[in-house]
């Protein structure tokens, strides 16, 4: 199946060189082409360029996109969108002035998660995930991390991952997959923490890694949660078994979290709504890329994370929209983009960088997701007519997307 987009008004994103990430100034710059077409041959972006220089390619779809922009898919990357149920009770809750914290000391947030999907089904978790999913992907998102985390037993845990395994096989998108079985300690080990930390290392990790079913791991480290001391430990078994590291930090308060994701080389360290100079330092000659969650911020109304600290100090930044049933259920990547120029002043070029090749990067997929480059694969947004890349943040809550195409198919 090969497609042809002709006339598109502005193809965004064109990177010849395969670029990985980008950082600090250069998230300004979003190269791209006027006037220009793009041929995708089965998975892949096989040529683009100026309407100037069209051969006149042969193809099976031709898509005329005069008046429309042509931009890479959305990387999400960090997502619990395998989850059961909702808490919208908490929500109602929240407005009527408890707070997330205490919500989650009186047994809901993520034990109440867990509770309900320990009662439902591997085939129900599906059948819910999965409308979740398709939304997504007419959301214009090509390429999606997705934890575990509402299990907190080893049945449980292995259920959300196997429905991950089955979703990344049954769907176009790129979908990887993180063990976050730290995600809060189970009521039953509140008084003997050390015991639930046992099960995640000698019952649960070994399972997880014998069916192949996790890329990453994760750890919520935050008070009341994971300490450091847990968070290190966890790692280093998670490690053990090629599982790289991807860690929840700093979402309320800064306690040294972010350089021990530096110090284990985690691909990434996500929230960092509470970011101090310190753990800005430490992330300079890093590989790890930090992540903002902006709708987290948005839902819960707590800080944003200082993007503009991040970038100026020369550092990358991905976006991400952190779907879960607690503290974000949207999975959005379009408001993300908008919440973040809006709220933390990102220009719209560098929170497309950051929601395109810094997502892929974050997910350690930027070899072949979040630009426009040839060789990689076909996953493109075609919006509607609009008047330039700007008005995609600038036109928040509006759907400007008219096609999406993943690994060469178009999403219905
Ligand atoms: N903060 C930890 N985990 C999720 C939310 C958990 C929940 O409230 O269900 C997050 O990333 O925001
Ligand atoms: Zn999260």
């Amino acid at each position: 199946m090969s497609i042809l987009i002709t006339n598109i008004k502005n193809l965004i994103q064109v990177r010849d060189q395969n670029v990985l990430k980008v950082f600090g100034k250069d998230m300004q710059q979003l190269p791209s082409i006027k006037n220009a077409f793009l041929l995708i041959k089965n998975d892949k972006i096989v040529d683009y360029g100026s309407m100037d220089n069209f051969k006149d390619y042969a193809a099976d779809k031709i898509i005329d996109a005069t008046g429309k922009i042509v931009l890479p898919t959305w990387c999400d990357s960090h997502t619990h969108i395998v989850y059961a149920g909702n808490r919208e009770q908490e929500f109602v809750d929240r407005i009527n002035g408890l707070s997330y914290t205490e919500i989650a000391s009186r047994g809901g947030g993520i034990l109440n998660s867990a509770k309900t999907l320990q009662n439902t089904t591997e085939e129900d978790l599906y059948k819910q995930s999965i409308e979740r999913i398709k939304n997504v992907m007419r959301l214009g998102t090509g390429a999606l991390e997705i934890k575990s985390g509402y299990g907190l037993s080893v049945e449980s845990e292995l259920k959300i991952l196997r429905v991950i395994k089955r979703i990344k096989s049954e769907f176009p998108l790129e979908v990887k997959a993180t063990f976050l079985g730290a995600h809060a300690f189970p009521e039953a080990y509140l008084n003997n923490k050390k015991a639930y930390i046992d099960l995640i290392i000698n019952e649960m990790l070994p399972k997880v890694a014998n069916e192949n079913l996790a890329d990453f791991i994760d750890v919520f480290c935050e008070e009341g949660y994971f300490s450091i001391e847990n968070t290190e430990t966890i790692l280093s078994a998670g490690k053990e078994y090629g599982l790289t590291p991807k860690i929840h930090v700093n979402q309320f308060n800064a306690f040294g979290g972010v350089a021990l994701g530096v110090k284990h080389n985690a691909l990434s360290v996500d929230h960092l709504e509470e970011l101090n100079q310190e753990d800005i330092d430490v992330l300079k000659d890093s590989k790890t890329i930090p992540v903002a969650l902006p709708s987290c911020s948005f839902f819960l109304s707590i800080p944003y994370t200082p993007a503009r600290k991040i970038i100026d100090a020369g550092l990358p930044l991905a976006l991400a929209t952190d779907y879960n049933p607690g503290s974000t259920p949207s999975g959005n990547m379009n408001f993300v983009v908008s919440t973040a120029c809006i709220k933390m002043k990102m220009t719209p070029e560098e929170a497309i960088n950051a929601a395109t090749i810094n997502g892929a990067y974050a997910m350690g997929v930027s070899e072949e997701y979040g630009s426009i480059t040839k060789g990689k694969k076909a996953n493109i947004i075609i919006t509607k007519q609009i008047p330039s890349y700007n008005y995609l943040p600038y036109s928040f809550g509006e759907n400007n997307i008219d096609t999406v195409i993943i690994n060469g198919e178009i999403i219905e």
